[in-house]
């Protein structure tokens, strides 16, 4: 097998008896975009830290190309970093804070130049370079951070919660532009952030972290059609969670009671349940169909609210146990404003659900 480009390995890192990380194992390919998502306070950013240099880890190592980066103090590791707030040197210019890394290295001028004009092009700020950091907005200041922190072509990205201090529509505007930015140059990037969109929008995988630990490592997809726990279902989208008992198991997919003592068979599982045992089932919102289809369970309910919000309606219902669920209407619930109010069957597909543990 082949090295992997970055690895972290077995890292972890206590603040006193507190442990912020715990065993922390990655290996990230070349020029992959990952991303540490999770609660505040989970240990993203000492993680992220602990590969830039500013954070020793307790125990544990950072590999690149199999070389342990540990011995080798953060301004040499040659990684490229963008950090939440702007970080730009106010008393220089636009043009003199990207090329301020290559001043460092003392690069050639005839280089820093050509590497200037090149930095502001990547992130459309060729114009801008006259300027000084407070006449940006902080989009502007962000994408400046983002050329200077790219200006030397370092291996590695590692940028922290970088969007996070800017409105929506910014972000989205400059997630678009990062995106671009990592498909053009073809950067590792490490990128930290607790948005889970911003995270499905940006990355190749999405480590998700809870309590210093990895919950789950994998695509968007992986984490939001197959969660390894009820964490991360609720962490990654919208989930609604029924409680149940379990019944019986056969080939892979359990029998279980709902509340309102309904029997659904056909629940696809990757653990073992007693019989008996208290579990809960999560079911998507838009897993439910106004119509039954074929192998698909029914659920009593009652809707009672509706909520337009452009390009998706939500309904709120209320099973007959009581519980209120989130209900996003697909086109076979066009018109959901009849149905308030009314008791009713919604459907969902029992193989698309999920149970775990209560
Ligand atoms: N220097 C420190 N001394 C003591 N505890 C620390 C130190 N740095 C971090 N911690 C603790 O370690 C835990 C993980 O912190 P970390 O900053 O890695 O979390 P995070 O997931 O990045 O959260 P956030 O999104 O809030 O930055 C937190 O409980 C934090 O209080």
């Amino acid at each position: 097998m082949t090295e992997p480009f970055l690895s972290i390995r077995d890292l972890r890192k206590a603040f006193g008896s507190f442990v912020a990380v715990h065993d922390v194992t990655i290996d990230i390919p070349k020029g992959e975009f990952l991303t540490f998502l999770g609660p505040s306070g989970s240990g993203k950013s000492t993680t992220l830290y602990a590969i830039a240099g500013f954070q020793q880890p307790t125990s544990g190592d950072v590999l690149l190309e199999g070389r342990s980066l540990l011995s080798v103090p953060s301004h040499k590791r040659n990684i490229g970093m963008v950090f939440q707030r702007y970080t730009l040197f106010q008393h220089l210019t636009v043009a003199e804070n990207v090329a301020f890394p290559l001043r460092v290295r003392r690069r050639p001028d005839a280089e820093v130049n050509r590497k200037v004009a090149e930095m502001l092009s990547l992130v459309r700020l060729e114009s801008f370079g006259g300027r000084y950091p407070g006449a940006l907005s902080g989009g502007q200041q962000q994408r400046v951070a983002l050329a200077r922190a790219l200006a030397y072509d370092p291996p590695i990205l590692l940028m922290d919660e970088p969007l996070s201090a800017l409105d929506k529509k910014l972000r989205e505007e400059i997630q678009a532009e990062i995106r671009r930015i990592h498909r053009e140059t073809g950067v590792t990037i490490l990128y930290v952030t607790h948005d889970q969109d911003e995270a499905l929008h940006l990355s190749d995988r999405i480590a998700l972290f809870r309590d210093g630990r990895i919950e789950q490592i994998g695509t968007g997809e992986d984490l939001y059609l197959r969660p390894a726990s009820e964490f991360v279902a609720s962490f990654i989208g919208n989930s609604n969670f029924l409680p149940a008992e379990h019944l019986e198991t056969v080939d892979g997919a359990a029998t279980i009671r709902l509340a309102d003592g309904s029997v659904v068979s056909g629940v696809r599982i990757d653990q073992e349940f007693s019989q008996g045992q208290k579990t809960r089932l999560m079911v998507r919102p838009e897993a439910f169909r106004l119509r039954p289809g074929p192998a698909t369970a029914g659920l009593a309910v009652e809707f009672i609210d509706t909520a337009f919000f452009g390009e998706r309606r939500r309904v709120i219902a209320r099973t007959a146990a009581g519980q209120e669920i989130d209900v996003r209407p697909t086109s076979d619930m066009a018109q959901p404003q009849e149905g308030i109010a009314s008791s009713r069957q919604i459907f969902f597909d029992p193989a698309a659900a999920f149970l775990f543990p209560a």
